[in-house]
């Protein structure tokens, strides 16, 4: 087992990758705290699903986007299993829409959750890991779309390159403890975040079309991935990235 013993603190894992995320943790041995913002019954199935597993969960209210919400995050976590070992910072929103006519609301709501959400969560995971003095790994969420554009995104992208950049500046500033800092950058996986977007057939088609794997992603693809950087498989790895998008990057022509 990758993470026997560990126990791992995700945000925003009532649903998708931070769900599929917090239940391969628990199958690699790892106690759960996660982070819900408004689906208590998604996050109540999910500590369900962990506990059947035969390892610890707990379930914890907040909106990363508020920073008091990540110390409480964190406190709870210790409090519930002693320690926090790994860090997942996943929560994040992806409201489609046009550039120029963009409302400032959309534009500072999707910043606050996706990057300073990020950011207070992953200070405060940190604070933690170097009191304890024994290490830790990190782990978020960013996206392709750091590394490339999206016409109906251009709120969301500089977020995810702002996270893929947090986790180098953090890798850093924390790898003096024994903290690694890395992210992952998944591709298009099917998750509620675009739901909408997919259901266009030829939306749908086109994307399908340009990933040399055939197919678009499942959160359990991403899982793996964070699962392996939050493993000692991983301890020589910080400041580091990993593409999951089955090649979607690669495909030009
Ligand atoms: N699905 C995709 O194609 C990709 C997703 N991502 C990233 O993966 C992460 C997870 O997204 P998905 O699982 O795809 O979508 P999802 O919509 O299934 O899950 C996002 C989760 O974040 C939670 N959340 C949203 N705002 C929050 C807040 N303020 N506080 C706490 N929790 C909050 C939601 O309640 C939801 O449970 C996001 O950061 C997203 O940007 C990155 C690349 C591709
Ligand atoms: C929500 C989008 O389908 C998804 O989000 C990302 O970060 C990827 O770039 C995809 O566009």
């Amino acid at each position: 087992m990758l993470l026997q013993g560990k126990t791992v603190l995700i945000t925003g894992a009532a649903h998708g990758i931070g769900r599929a995320t917090a239940i391969a943790c628990a199958k690699q041995g790892a106690d759960v705290a996660i982070n819900y913002l408004n689906e208590p019954e998604a996050a109540a199935a999910v500590v369900a699903e962990i506990e059947a597993l035969g390892k610890r969960a707990i379930a914890v209210k907040g909106d990363v986007a508020d920073a008091a919400s990540a110390p409480a995050f964190v406190e709870a976590a210790v409090k519930a299993f002693g320690k926090i070992d790994v860090f997942v910072s996943n929560a994040g929103i992806c409201p489609f829409h046009a550039f120029l006519d963009m409302p400032a609301e959309i534009l500072e709501r999707t910043m606050r959750v996706n990057l300073h959400g990020a950011y207070y969560m992953v200070q405060a995971a940190a604070k933690r890991m170097q009191q304890q003095g024994s290490g830790g790994a990190i782990v978020a969420i960013s996206s392709i779309s750091a590394l490339v554009g999206g016409e109906m995104q251009t709120h969301y992208t500089p977020t995810k390159a702002g996270v893929h950049s947090l986790m180098q500046s953090c890798a850093i500033a924390l790898g003096r403890y024994g903290i690694r800092c890395n992210s992952v950058l998944p591709g298009t996986i099917a998750t509620d975040i675009n739901k909408e977007d997919l259901a266009d057939p030829a939306k749908k088609k086109y994307m399908e079309g340009r990933i040399p794997l055939g197919r678009l992603g499942e959160p359990d693809d991403v899982a793996g991935c964070v699962v392996f950087l939050a493993s000692d498989l991983a301890r020589y790895v910080t400041g580091s990235s990993l593409l999951v998008d089955g090649g979607m990057f690669v495909n030009l022509q």
